[in-house]
């Protein structure tokens, strides 16, 4: 089934979709604790059903990020699941990243391609996560057939947690590693997308605000995910210079966050997050 929104790229969508619905990302995780702590049984039932409880809200945000680890646990059926639910996503014109975090030679990622795009044979998802930490070549293709068919890859700049010390590593050029991932990024949306304001290779940056806005500013044509929010001495006015640095390139998927509020309370709780990013935009945005 062809999507009503698969018209236009990733970026574009983004863009249209956080005008109307803001830039807050639901963070879709039915793992053994959220399953649990939505009194649900932890097995594949009750990830439906979770996935069910999540509909309500899906039509509400502008973008879900699905951690895929925890469909793929309950093996086949499980990625079944998440196929139907980026169906439904799309039924209701929101955008599903899968949250992979795949990594691998340009060969094998072209397959992952087929496993993550693909909305007949495949999941259907609209973007995926992945690692660049087999080479900046090794994504290209990957990028390439995104490009195409209007989706996205997001690379892995920066990550949020205490071990990414590889990524803080120089290159014998004195760049760190994620701002050697950063500008390959701009260099391929520079070419995947000649005319336009963002490209389809997305980045991630989940380092503290200030490390993350000097990356955030080598990505000038990028749609940036940061996550972070929700998380304890995360504030939400940390972000206003990234804001002001991204305008509408910035996603902020949130997991925990929500998820921790439960079922009956979910859609008020987003609410809340997102009248906060619309504040935080209307006081920040700058002229263009
Ligand atoms: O730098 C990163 C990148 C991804 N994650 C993922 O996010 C969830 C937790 O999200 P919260 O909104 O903080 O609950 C986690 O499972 C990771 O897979 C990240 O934490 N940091």
């Amino acid at each position: 089934m062809k999507s009503s929104i698969a018209a236009g790229s990733f970026a574009e969508r983004w863009i249209g979709l956080e005008a109307t619905r803001g830039g807050l990302v639901l963070g879709v995780a039915p793992s053994t604790k959220w399953l649990r702590h939505w009194g649900l049984d932890d097995n594949l039932a009750g990830a439906r059903a979770f996935c069910e409880l999540l509909l309500p809200t899906v039509g509400q945000v502008a973008a879900v990020k699905a951690q895929m680890p925890f469909f793929e646990r309950f093996g086949a059926p499980g990625l079944d699941l998440a196929a139907w639910f980026f169906g439904e996503c799309r039924q209701r014109e929101t955008l599903a990243v899968a949250d992979a975090k795949r990594c691998d030679a340009d060969d094998t990622m072209d397959a992952y391609a087929d496993l993550y795009f693909n909305q007949v044979t495949g999941l259907g998802a609209d973007a995926v996560t992945v690692l660049p930490f087999m080479g900046t070549g090794s994504v290209e293709s990957l990028c390439r057939t995104a490009a195409a068919g209007g989706q996205a890859v997001m690379l892995l700049v920066r990550t949020s947690n205490h071990q990414a010390d590889t990524q803080s590593a120089r290159m014998a050029d004195g760049r760190t590693v994620s701002e050697v991932t950063a500008d390959h990024i701009s260099a391929l949306n520079d070419e995947l997308a000649p005319k336009g304001d963002a490209g389809p290779v997305a980045a991630l940056i989940g380092a503290p605000p200030a490390e993350a806005l000097r990356l955030a500013q080598r990505l000038p044509r990028s749609i940036v995910s940061l996550p972070g929010l929700g998380r304890p001495g995360r504030r939400i006015e940390d972000c206003a210079d990234l804001v002001k640095e991204l305008g509408s390139r910035a996603m902020f998927p949130v997991t925990t966050g929500v998820l921790a509020a439960g079922p009956q309370a979910l859609t008020e709780v987003v609410h809340s997050w997102q009248e906060q990013l619309r504040l935080l935009r209307q006081a920040h945005t700058r002229e263009r």
